[in-house]
């Protein structure tokens, strides 16, 4: 009893305690994986709730391997090739879209249209889903994916909710999660069985056949066809396509949203994105978007590295350690150890990003990049569970904004943000711009 009164303050200096020797083990750690010591035994993962699908994001061992095993062919990059024309079709839609904000002259938040951009994307490239937009399935399963990742958040945010039984006794969000559950599990599931209906259908899509005469449309479709996605239950591949179109959404929409955020901000910079894409496009400025133009971008391509350095927008992802871990200072981490990288810290080192607060795109460029440690930027994260779709995020941003910038101009409102250090960030499951990535358009 008499400790009772002191506990708080006890607490309190604990947890104090605790923060300062994580804050002091994180740079060490971060520095010995700057050298390269042992980062390979960082490959387990720390378990968390299921992201709306069970899959890859949150498996682990032999499950994660398989899984990854079946997934990975799908999204080589001669299949994403094939998704460029569909990001060019959504982006020219989202130029329309902006157009008629341009008239009207208002400012307006740009992130939820770059979710919808990047959602109705992702839907067609993942699922191919030959489905009437006001299909009242497809419609539910669009709208569930936002309100299923602020499940996911609060979750995270509230550990005491991760059960699903712990979940199912909150009566205020749990309807609302179950009804977002059925309306993803409803659509993914229709949407497998009618794609394999097909594929029963269509001698040419069987796995036995050599790939060439295979049509890949779509990442599901290959997954599908594909021998190694043969090793995946319905329920398995319900569960991927989830996750997938999840992460993929969220992750696309922030950094499209701070790519053109950006743009607004820096003008030179939006200038010379625009100067490039006018040499790539010619004349037509509203020509499809070419898988080879791609390649060309080059300045454009610094750009959204740049946006992905300065913003980190996923900002942390942890491991836990699977060995003990001497660090140089000759501490270790023991066996079992959660370890958490903060990616700011990481992106803002000045050893590796002479004046890390200055937004500078010619810092990648390959001169400059010489002698950089390989894990001195790491936006998709690195090693074995690396980011899976990286090089679809890098080609689904470079096309939109090829899409937008020949024909539109961003700019910032007169009580926006001036530089991009005034630009206020809010963290979710992914960072984004607090209060809204608020910009008006005007055509060109
Ligand atoms: C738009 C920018 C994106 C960023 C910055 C990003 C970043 C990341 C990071 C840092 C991780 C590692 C997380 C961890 O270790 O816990 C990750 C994992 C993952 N990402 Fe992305 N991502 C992006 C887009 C995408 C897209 C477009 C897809 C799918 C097409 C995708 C699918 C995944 C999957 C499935 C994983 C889990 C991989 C595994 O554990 O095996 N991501 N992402």
């Amino acid at each position: 009893m008499a400790l009772l009164p002191v506990l708080p303050v006890l607490l309190a200096a604990a947890g104090l305690a605790v923060a300062a020797s994580l804050a002091l083990g994180l740079r060490r750690f971060y520095r010995a994986v700057a050298e390269h010591r042992r980062v390979r035994l960082l490959t387990a993962k720390l378990p968390g709730p299921p992201l709306m699908g069970s899959g890859l994001a949150v498996l682990g061992g032999g499950v994660w391997r398989r899984h990854r095993k079946a997934i990975t062919p799908s999204l080589h990059l001669d299949i994403l090739r094939d998704f460029v024309h569909i990001f060019h079709k959504k982006g020219a839609a989202f130029a329309e879209q902006l157009a008629a904000l341009a008239d009207r002259g208002e400012a307006f938040d740009v992130t939820p249209l770059c979710g919808a951009c990047a959602n109705n994307s992702i839907c067609e490239t993942v699922m191919s889903v030959d489905v009437a937009e006001d299909d009242p399935g497809k419609r539910a399963f669009l709208d569930a994916i936002p309100r299923g990742l602020d499940h996911f958040m609060y979750r995270v945010c509230h550990p005491w909710f991760l059960s699903e039984w712990a979940y199912s006794l909150n009566r205020h969000s749990f309807p609302d999660y179950l009804e977002i559950k059925g309306a993803l599990n409803s659509f993914t599931h229709r949407i497998i069985r009618e794609k394999k209906e097909a594929l029963r259908q269509d001698p040419q899509q069987q796995p036995q056949q050599p790939p060439p005469q295979r049509r890949r449309q779509a990442f599901l479709d290959h997954v599908l066809s594909s021998e190694e996605g043969a090793a995946l239950s319905e329920d398995e591949l319900a569960e991927e396509v989830k996750t997938i179109v999840s992460i993929a959404s969220g992750s696309s929409m922030d950094l499209l949203s701070f790519l053109l955020y950006t743009l607004a901000i820096r003008q030179d910079v939006q200038d010379r994105v625009r100067q490039e894409l006018d040499d790539i496009l010619g004349e037509d400025r509203a020509r499809p978007v070419l898988p080879s133009d791609l390649a060309h971008m080059q300045y454009t391509e610094r750009v959204v590295k740049e946006v992905l350095r300065y913003f980190s927008v996923v900002p942390i992802f942890a491991r836990a350690v699977a060995e003990d871990l001497v660090l140089p200072s000759g501490a270790t981490l023991p066996r079992g150890c959660q370890v958490a990288f903060w990616l700011p810290y990481t992106h803002r080192s000045a050893q590796w990003f002479p004046e890390p607060d200055a937004f500078d795109p010619d810092r990648f460029l390959p001169e400059r990049s010489r002698g950089r440690h390989p894990f001195a930027f790491v936006p998709f994260s690195a090693g074995p569970r690396n980011c899976i779709g990286q090089r679809y995020a890098m080609m689904f941003v470079k096309t939109v904004v090829a899409s937008l910038v020949p024909r539109l101009r961003f700019e910032v409102p007169d009580d926006g943000p001036r530089t991009l250090a005034d630009v206020r960030l809010q963290m979710n499951l992914t960072v984004s711009v607090r209060g809204g990535a608020v910009i008006r358009t005007r055509r060109r």
